[in-house]
């Protein structure tokens, strides 16, 4: 049952409104009588009637169910799912390549200036703007979640919902994953199949497989996969970190070394470091007489970085949370450069103040949450540091996801 916002708008109510800006989160705002309205489906600017999804104190949300005066930006989404009611996997469909873009650059500005502080001068003179990955808007997902629901409809969840949207196939998957049969609850029809592994896991009646391009088949036991990135090849267990874009983890790593710059003999650390993506870059421009530590918390990620750094003397693999391992000093400067690349929940302020107690002469900090960002952005602040440089890439393209390299520089450089 829900209860009727202030102004009375009932889920399932439809009211005419003109959208305004973009927000987190894949919709833009709106106001009615003054009352927030959170809309999927629409662009800045559109005149649309939009249908109530879900009431909350103080905000509604809606979807665009008609769009009576369409922005320029507006495009045919190539999905038939992405459109309301259907598929939550996709939020920008309906945008147009550079409009897409320009949408994440907005959101990450919006946030910086709101959570980090920053003013708009500021983000000028840094020339934020998100930056497209080659290969396009389709079939880069190299990891697909497939739901299975108890009436055995197979497919992809619905927007903040556990209900199963039967579809033939997921317009945004890698071609290995879009050219398998929709998934059947016990998974038979992928043995036979190239490319799958599936993780299952299972929500309320609704079981979840995750697919992941790149395993060899057959599949029996942990599988692996194999990727090409920073000049190197990987081998990883199917289900360990690794970003889902194809051309991901080599635009990501480029970007790193190229605001970092090590040098020959630095020490950098590599924290959240995953299977050592960028512990191996660091690696490469330190040298033999340089030192990179990686510290990562889960098991695989731990194992994965020991394997496939085993050619590379002077990185060390630390088996533990950053947050430990800076408070113990597990981990203890001298430090010339530092990798942080935490999940969606940012580093936070202790690790922050760790960092800055600990003295590199420049942090590359990598992030997948905007809001996280620009928070952690807003402690470094207090603490004497600037962000020097933003980079924005689109590494998942026609969802709402941005990810964001920030150089940050301490008071006395
Ligand atoms: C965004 S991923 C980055 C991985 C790696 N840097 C890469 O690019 O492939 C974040 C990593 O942090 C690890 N992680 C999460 N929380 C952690 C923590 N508190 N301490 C250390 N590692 C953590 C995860 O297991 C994951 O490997």
């Amino acid at each position: 049952m829900t209860e009727p916002s202030e102004r009375g708008l009932a889920e399932a109510e439809r009211v005419e409104l003109t959208v305004d800006a973009v927000a987190p989160g894949g919709h833009c705002v709106a106001r009615v009588d003054g009352q927030v309205v959170f809309v999927r489906h629409a662009l800045p600017g559109e005149r649309v009637i939009a249908e109530v999804t879900e009431v909350h104190r103080g905000f509604v949300r809606a979807d665009a169910v008609t769009v009576l005066d369409p922005s320029p930006d507006r495009v045919e989404p190539p999905c038939p799912y992405a459109k309301p009611g259907a598929c939550g996997g996709c939020d920008l469909q309906h945008v147009a390549p550079d409009a897409q873009l320009a949408w994440k650059t907005a959101v990450v500005r919006e946030q910086l200036v709101r959570l980090g502080g920053l003013t708009d001068v500021e983000l000028d003179r840094l020339d934020v703007r998100v930056q497209a990955l080659p290969g396009g808007l389709l079939g880069w997902r190299s990891r697909v979640r497939y739901a299975v629901d108890a009436a055995d409809r197979a497919g992809l969840l619905k927007h903040r919902s556990h209900e199963v949207v039967p579809i033939d196939r997921c317009r945004i998957a890698h071609p290995a994953i879009q050219q398998l049969p929709v998934l059947t609850p016990t998974g038979a029809r992928w043995s036979a199949a190239e490319a799958v592994e599936t993780v299952a896991s299972t929500g309320g009646d609704v079981t979840v497989t995750e697919i992941r391009a790149g395993v060899p088949a057959p599949v029996s036991g942990p599988a692996e996969v194999r990727e090409v990135a920073a000049g190197r090849d990987w081998t990883l267990p199917a289900s360990a970190f690794w970003q889902v874009h194809p051309a991901a983890a080599s635009t990501l790593s480029t970007a790193v070394l190229d605001l970092l710059d090590p040098q020959p003999g630095e020490i950098a650390w590599d924290l959240y470091g995953g299977a050592g993506l960028f512990a191996a870059g660091l690696a490469e421009r330190v040298g033999a007489t340089g030192r990179v530590t990686l510290v990562e918390a889960a098991g695989q990620g731990v194992a994965a970085a020991r394997e496939n750094l085993a050619d590379l003397p002077a990185v060390e693999v630390v088996s533990a949370r950053v947050e430990t391992a800076l408070a113990r000093r597990r981990i203890t400067g001298p430090v010339d450069v530092v990798v942080l690349d935490p999940p969606r929940s940012g580093a936070g302020a202790p690790v922050v103040r760790a960092l800055a107690a600990a003295g590199p002469r420049a942090i590359a900090y990598v992030a997948c949450d905007p809001a996280a960002f620009a928070r952690d952005v807003r402690t470094f602040a207090g603490l004497g540091w600037r962000l020097a440089a933003l980079r924005g890439f689109d590494l998942f393209p026609m969802t709402q996801h941005v990810e964001q390299v920030g150089l940050l520089l301490p008071p006395t450089a």
